[in-house]
């Protein structure tokens, strides 16, 4: 028979696997009840040793009690915004520019091109495999520490599921809310006669910007990884959908939607059907983002001041508000 230490630590590696099965890759092994016995289990086994408990324990997503405020983050690298297109012209134009730019101009040009999620920016912080920090983008320099709030989202894992994590990793993407959970939100809203929000990004910014963790844990908030920030103690593939891919694998959800497209009307077909599947997703997208894929031509291209030359986000017309 197996010591406490020895029932706990298996307990914990069974239910991150199983977060990661129905988080990362969408296909649950064992039914929400069984996930939620073990979930108890575990719960009542570091009751009856409180001396057990570590901070990256799946039972310790929910902070003790509400911040004063938050505190602010300088990121170590800028998140940058990005520049827009509206017409596949502008996109031609942005292609053309890559074109002239590049020394050497690889046929095909290959894109890794996204759905453009309509949520909020941030900075997650995994160090030697624990999740330490979370920062919200604000302008781009600094941004607020939103740790707490983060920790309770989830889809986004406390540890990495390697057995040999990076010194440092830092993940950037974009915290939603997905349209069955908002309206369950405005609806639970109006009948307790408290304010609905607008859209589901403002019921995203709103959610992460509680300072009480327990409020933001009863949100229903996602995560999807768009980059890597930060990393140390890692070698890193040499293009970003391979990047993506490697985030996967270490248990940080990407949307399903990513793919890579050669050539700039393989991309506009990708853009068109993301706009015919938009009404389907289940969540809010403004366009797709489209990026030179391999990182070497990225560095080679470099930046405008506030965005990268290597990458555009081509937004979808602006809709009358949705009636949803
Ligand atoms: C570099 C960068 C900046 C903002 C982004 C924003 C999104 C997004 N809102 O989905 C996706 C990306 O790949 C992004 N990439």
């Amino acid at each position: 028979i197996m010591d406490i230490n020895q029932q706990i630590k298996q307990l914990r590696d069974t239910l991150r696997y199983h977060e990661y099965q129905y988080h990362v890759l969408d296909d649950p092994k064992i039914p929400d009840a069984e996930y939620d016995r073990l979930f108890h289990q575990l719960k009542a086994l570091e009751q009856q040793h409180p001396e057990l408990i570590t901070a990256d324990s799946p039972t310790q997503r929910v902070g003790a009690k509400p911040l004063a405020g938050f505190a602010q983050i300088t990121h170590e690298l800028p998140m940058l915004s990005l520049d827009n297109a509206f017409s596949d012209e502008e996109f031609n134009a942005f292609v053309k520019r890559i074109q002239d730019r590049l020394i050497v101009l690889p046929q095909p040009l290959t894109f890794c091109c996204e759905p453009k999620l309509d949520g909020l920016a941030v900075s997650i912080f995994y160090v030697n495999g624990v999740l330490t920090q979370a920062a919200t983008r604000g302008d781009g320099t600094t941004g607020e520490d939103i740790t707490l709030n983060i920790r309770t989202i989830r889809n986004i894992p406390l540890q990495l599921l390697t057995d040999n994590p990076p010194a440092r990793l830092e993940v950037r993407g974009e915290v939603f809310m997905p349209h069955e959970g908002f309206n369950r939100l405005n609806e639970r809203a109006l009948e307790h006669g408290e304010k609905t929000f607008a859209n589901p990004r403002n019921a995203a910014a709103g959610s992460l910007r509680q300072l009480d963790p327990k409020i933001t844990s009863r949100r229903p908030l996602v995560f999807n990884a768009y980059s890597v920030g930060i990393a140390e103690g890692v070698e890193l593939p040499a293009t970003h959908y391979e990047r993506l891919q490697w985030l996967k694998s270490v248990g940080i959800p990407v949307n399903s939607e990513v793919q890579l497209c050669d050539g700039s009307e393989k991309v506009l077909e990708f853009y068109r059907s993301m706009q015919q599947k938009r009404p389907t997703l289940g969540y809010d997208i403004d366009g797709t983002v489209l990026k030179i894929n391999d990182i070497g031509l990225q560095r080679e291209l470099g930046f405008i001041s506030k965005a990268p030359r290597w990458a555009i986000a081509y937004k979808f017309p602006a809709q009358e508000e949705l009636t949803r």
